[in-house]
């Protein structure tokens, strides 16, 4: 950005420096000798015009590394090596003493915890990080302004923050970032929840902030587009750097020339497409990345059938729309939806950022009540039948929730007991008197069918995004629904977690479920799924 005070050195003098980094959470401290370390000897350095990519599997330290980078560790356990950012040792540098020119900021990767929850409207989150670090109010309005027209959201200005979609929300934060123009971006999983369009503008906007002498360490577990950016991918695995880093300089020029043509949505994909076949493809899948270019080859998915029951004659639908509609705000989000699901099949919803796949979620499920009046004014008509032609249309959502289970977008909103276990043995199947808890052994089960069973005694906000949506999806399951609606499951996961849920989805449809879900990962969703509906953007009238 023109004329803002820089808190970038001059020349090479990198711009974030870690050596023989290693962090110890606090409940290893006490061993530190003999306890496992969160990481281990991390050495890297990022110069200005740097863009560096760490990938690694759910667990491999890569958030831990983000935060170290940021200098938000030390307080929380025990950190050795030396963390520099602009020559500055952190954690005692103090980005708000910069006027206005941040020199690292961090977005994390709990889509939850990403705004500050002080604004109501967008245009207000978006300049707060610039008002509470001093700069004049016109400064933070320009910065905003130019932000949000980086990143395509100036028509969210006058939202309320409560009211945005999942990747209305990461872009919102993302843009918040952007105005501190921070000498180094930290973004660990940038990627969620956005859609292809998005992807190719936070590509634009990374290009540029490299251009300008700027540094970007993105980490993930997910190979795509924005991660393929990086001239350089590294790998990290149970806490330490590996040796067999990817070099992506010979083909970065040609890759980021065509990522930002102005197709650069179609030609966004086109090159992680051509990255994803490169050398370096069996390398990420070996080290647990999931690569959204690549899906449909992984073997160990395609061992398991896809068809279930339906096939069978004379099954009638589990699941039917007719002429769902919903407004919201004074704005058409749904406008009659058709869909009927049969037993045994897997259904995607997909479309654009804020093209209404959650809103159709959750109005199945009755969770968007009529409200005819102010700010969150909701009306939704239309008819939903459950199983067996049941008219679920004007039942609550506790009692369609004997009929399917939801699998909301933000699985903190689904979860209050302070473990797993406890979180599960308080779900209730069955109606009225004979409602029953799980027993131990059905939690076991779906703790092992989710990938949870180490973490049984583990506080929900001590898991990743993508393991508590995990046990939100085991709390379903001992609902043993006959309709599941799962909204973006695939956020955050990495190769062996994706594979375990793509295995565990096509058991139930095996076992006669319906399931709907909703994702920007296309690719999977075309391996997965026998039908595809596709929602497109209405644009609104306020
Ligand atoms: N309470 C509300 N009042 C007005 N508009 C709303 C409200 N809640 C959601 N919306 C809007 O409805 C539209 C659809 O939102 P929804 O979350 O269903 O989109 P989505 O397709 O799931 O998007 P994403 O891919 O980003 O998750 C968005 O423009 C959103 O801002």
């Amino acid at each position: 950005m023109a004329d803002l005070p820089s808190a970038r050195p001059a020349g090479s003098t990198p711009l974030l420096q870690l050596r023989g980094v290693g962090f110890w959470y606090p409940e290893a401290t006490s061993d530190h000798a003999t306890a496992p370390a969160a990481l281990r000897d991390v050495t890297l350095s990022l110069a200005a015009g740097d863009a560096v990519a760490v990938l690694g599997p759910q667990g491999s330290g890569t958030s831990t590394l983000c935060r170290a980078a940021a200098g938000l560790l030390a307080e929380h356990g025990r950190l050795t090596g030396s963390v520099t950012v602009c020559d500055a040792a952190l954690p005692a540098q103090e980005p708000a003493r910069l006027s206005g020119a941040a020199p690292v900021a961090l977005l994390g990767d709990d889509p939850e915890a990403q705004l500050t929850g002080m604004a109501s409207v967008v245009l207000d989150e978006i300049q707060l990080p610039g008002r509470l670090t001093g700069l004049p109010l016109t400064e933070c309005a320009d910065r905003a302004q130019q932000v949000m027209d980086l990143l395509g959201i100036a028509e969210l200005a006058g939202r309320r923050v409560e009211e945005l979609s999942g990747g209305e929300r990461q872009l919102t934060a993302l843009a918040s970032l952007l105005t501190l123009d921070p000498a180094v971006l930290i973004l660990d999983q940038p990627s969620l929840s956005l859609d292809a369009a998005a992807r190719a503008r936070l590509l634009n906007a990374l290009r540029q902030h490299c251009t300008a002498g700027g540094a970007v360490l993105i980490a993930a577990h997910q190979w795509d587009e924005v991660t393929a950016f990086c001239p350089r991918t590294l790998f990290l695995e149970a806490g330490s750097l590996q040796n067999a880093s990817l070099t992506n300089t010979e083909k970065r020029d040609d890759d980021v020339a065509r990522l930002l043509s102005p197709a650069a949505v179609d030609d966004a994909r086109t090159a992680a497409d051509r990255s994803s076949h490169n050398a370096g493809s069996p390398t990420r899948a070996a080290r647990g990345v999931w690569d959204t270019t690549g899906a449909a080859a992984s073997p160990t998915i395609a061992e398991v059938p896809v068809s279930g029951p339906s096939s069978a004659p004379g099954w009638s639908p589990l699941l039917q729309t007719r002429g769902l509609t919903v407004v919201r705000g004074g704005s058409t989000v749904l406008n009659g939806v058709d869909l009927s699901l049969i037993p045994g099949s897997i259904t995607g919803a997909l479309g654009p950022n804020g093209a209404g796949k959650s809103t159709l979620l959750r109005a199945v499920a009755g969770l968007l009540p009529n409200r005819t009046s102010g700010a969150g004014a909701t009306t939704v008509s239309g008819t939903v039948l459950g199983p067996d032609g049941v008219d679920l249309t004007d039942l609550p959502a506790y009692q369609r929730a004997g009929h399917l289970a939801w699998v909301g977008q933000d699985p903190g909103v689904q979860l209050s007991a302070s473990t797993v276990e406890k979180e599960l043995r308080q779900t209730r199947r069955g109606e009225g008197r004979r409602r029953r808890a799980p027993s131990a052994d059905e939690v076991a089960e779906v703790l092992g069918r989710t990938g949870l069973s180490e973490h049984a005694q583990t506080h929900p906000y001590d898991l990743t995004p993508a393991q508590r949506k995990d046990v939100v999806i085991a709390a379903a399951l001992l609902l043993q629904p006959r309709v599941l609606l799962l909204d973006e499951p695939t956020l955050g996961r990495d190769g062996p977690s994706m594979e375990r849920l793509t295995r565990l989805l096509r058991g139930l449809a095996h076992a006669g479920c319906a399931v709907l879900l909703t994702t920007h990962d296309h690719r999977w969703a075309q391996m997965l799924c026998e039908t595809l509906i596709t929602l497109t953007k209405t644009p609104r009238t306020s």
